[in-house]
């Protein structure tokens, strides 16, 4: 199983009463970039910081690189760059020296340290920071400057706990890219988000989490496939200017229509997988002398795998 970066198998984590993780078991595979998406609350962080061993649990096994996982495998540990969700620097060092201070945990050779500090820095584009104090720095730098401390021993396996969490959107995506290119650089990625587009966009394979538990993995085209929804056609309607029930039926009649919700001047029409469900739908309108203004279909996101199954959706609009 030398190939498996990471096997988690059925872990369990409470706290008292409440189950934060609960018989989770899942396996990333050696150089691929794992999605763990799920809402707020879903135990994703809970289960990283197990995997880290920065947590005791109440049941289950972890093996990295496969080692047992313990608090105190300081070589496996070595092999491991963590990304926290909460930005972790020192304030009184500067970005350099920041970054050199992390290095130090796993590299003595200052020589050696130089190189590294600086592909760092290089990396997350700090050069012109490098001298600053953490609390000069934006949002979007601090986390870059988190990240830096996290990859410069090189490792790797790299675990990124919502890097992107309140960043602006240009720092947000220099980081998915510095992320997709650590990845072809070798390293095995694991990544944290309630964002399902970055999810969808950055990651090879997608576990969705709720409630503690892995409800769903896959890639992103997997998942979506597992559910009846093939696509979401938005339809303006021009006139009438109010539909009634007889337009209603007609669309709903069409074949592969699973649901039809109508708020003027807007029809969305969810349907089956099909190969005509767009020309079917327009002309199931054009039969009871619909005039249709914008036209849109989208394909099912992952949203919608989450509410399938869930009955809920992925996160709130202010989330
Ligand atoms: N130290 C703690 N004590 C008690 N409950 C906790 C503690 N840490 C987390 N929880 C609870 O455990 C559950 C899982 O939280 P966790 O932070 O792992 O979820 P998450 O999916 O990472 O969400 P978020 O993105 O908000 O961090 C939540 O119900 C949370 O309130």
């Amino acid at each position: 199983m030398s190939d498996m970066a990471v096997v988690v198998d059925d872990l369990v984590k409470r706290y008292g009463e409440l189950v934060a993780v609960d018989g989770l078991s899942l396996e990333v595979a050696s150089g691929e970039i794992l999605g763990l998406l799920g809402p707020n609350g879903s135990g994703k962080t809970t289960a990283i910081n197990c995997i880290l061993q920065l947590l005791t649990y109440n049941r289950g096994e972890i093996r990295v690189f496969g080692e047992p996982m313990s608090a105190t495998a300081y070589e496996l540990k070595r092999r491991i760059g963590v990304v926290p969700q909460e930005v972790a620097v020192f304030e009184e060092l500067t970005v350099r020296e920041n970054i050199d201070a992390f290095c130090a945990l796993y590299v003595s050779d200052r020589a050696r340290r130089r190189e590294l500090v600086q592909e760092a820095i290089d990396f997350v584009d700090l050069g012109r920071f490098a001298r600053f104090r953490p609390k000069k720095l934006s949002g979007g730098l601090l986390r870059r400057l988190n990240i830096a401390c996290g990859i410069v021993h090189r490792p790797d396996l790299i675990i990124l706990d919502e890097p992107t969490v309140a960043v602006d959107p240009q720092s947000r995506s220099a980081i998915l890219d510095g992320i997709k290119h650590l990845n072809t650089r070798g390293a095995t990625i694991v990544y944290t988000s309630h964002y399902m587009e970055e999810v969808e966009q950055l990651c090879t394979r997608i576990i969705i989490m709720d409630r503690g538990r892995q409800i769903a993995g896959g890639t992103a085209s997997e998942l979506k496939a597992m559910i009846g929804t093939g696509e979401r056609i938005r339809v303006e309607v021009v006139s009438p200017a109010e539909l009634g029930e007889r337009e209603l039926e007609q669309v709903r009649r069409a074949e592969h229509v699973r649901t039809v919700t109508y708020e003027p001047p807007e029809l969305v029409v969810e349907c089956a997988p099909g190969a005509h469900n767009l020309a079917d739908v327009l002309a199931a309108l054009a039969a009871v002398d619909v005039t249709c203004g914008r036209v849109t279909s989208e394909p099912p996101t992952l949203n919608d795998v989450f509410l399938e199954i869930t009955g809920r959706a992925l996160r709130d609009e202010a989330a």
